[in-house]
């Protein structure tokens, strides 16, 4: 399994893309979150939406669902396909009443099924989403009162999304679940809020920042480097092998 991030930025950067990725497993693509960058950014790096063979979604927020619309648009009438569309169980219909209806819906078209094949997830139940490649929806703290999830891939490998500092989660996966690499958000300046902050993070012992590489940071990530302890950014478009 690879992971490429088509952007690292947080929700407000305007230097790097939103923080959306791509896993590639047994030569099929998984993209995790989809904002409002993520057509131009997969544009500029040369991947068609046809290499694209499965979407997951973590949360409505514009910068991870924000260019849904056009994708949906362009699988439907540009290349005539339905790909796999993975979300939680409990977030199908808010994505699709608050979020796309109003873009989407026309005379005959009246559910995100039309244009995507949507699999509801179960939270905490393992689903093969492609082959070789497993996801286990983890609900995260992120905005109160707003559900948000972050995902734990074939057992090992554990994608943030969007969450506040959580410690003890993350000494759990790792001493209780096997996990070896954390991709974790990471807002540079203190308070955090409603992300995990760079402060917070760096109160983690040795062993658990020698496992996590941080993304979703804004444009002033380049003050930050060699400042991340025993962490490392997680650099745009560069494959990682996990
Ligand atoms: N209660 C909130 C809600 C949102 N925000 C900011 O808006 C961004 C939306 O995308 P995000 O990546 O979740 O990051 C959020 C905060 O920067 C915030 O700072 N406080
Ligand atoms: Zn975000
Ligand atoms: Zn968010």
């Amino acid at each position: 399994m690879e992971i490429q991030m088509i952007g690292t930025g947080s929700a407000f950067a305007k230097a790097f893309y939103n923080n959306n990725a791509l896993i590639y497993a047994e030569g099929k693509t998984l993209l995790i979150d989809c904002g409002t960058t993520a057509p131009v950014a997969l544009h500029r790096m040369g991947i068609s939406l046809t290499e694209i063979d499965a979407i997951l979604i973590t949360h409505i927020h514009a910068d991870h669902v924000g260019g849904l619309e056009e994708l949906a648009y362009r699988y439907k009438f540009v290349h005539k396909i339905r790909p796999l569309f993975y979300i939680a169980d409990t977030l199908v219909d808010t994505l699709w009443e608050n979020s796309l209806k109003g873009g989407l819906e026309q005379d005959g078209i009246l559910s995100l099924n039309e244009y995507f094949d949507v699999r509801p997830l179960r939270e905490g139940a393992a689903t093969e989403l492609l082959p070789g490649l497993t996801a286990e929806l983890l609900p995260t703290r992120h905005i109160p009162k707003k559900l948000s999830y972050s995902v734990l891939l074939n057992g090992t490998f554990f994608y943030t999304a969007d969450m506040v500092f959580d410690g003890e989660l993350l000494r759990r996966l790792v001493d209780e679940r096997g996990v070896r690499t954390i991709f974790h958000d990471c807002q540079l300046q203190a308070p955090g809020v409603v992300h995990a902050c760079l402060p917070e993070l760096l109160t983690l012992p040795d062993d658990l920042q020698e496992k996590i590489r941080l993304m979703h940071y804004g444009d002033d990530q380049p003050e930050y480097v060699g400042r991340t302890g025993k962490m490392s950014f997680v650099e745009q478009q560069k494959r990682y092998v996990l």
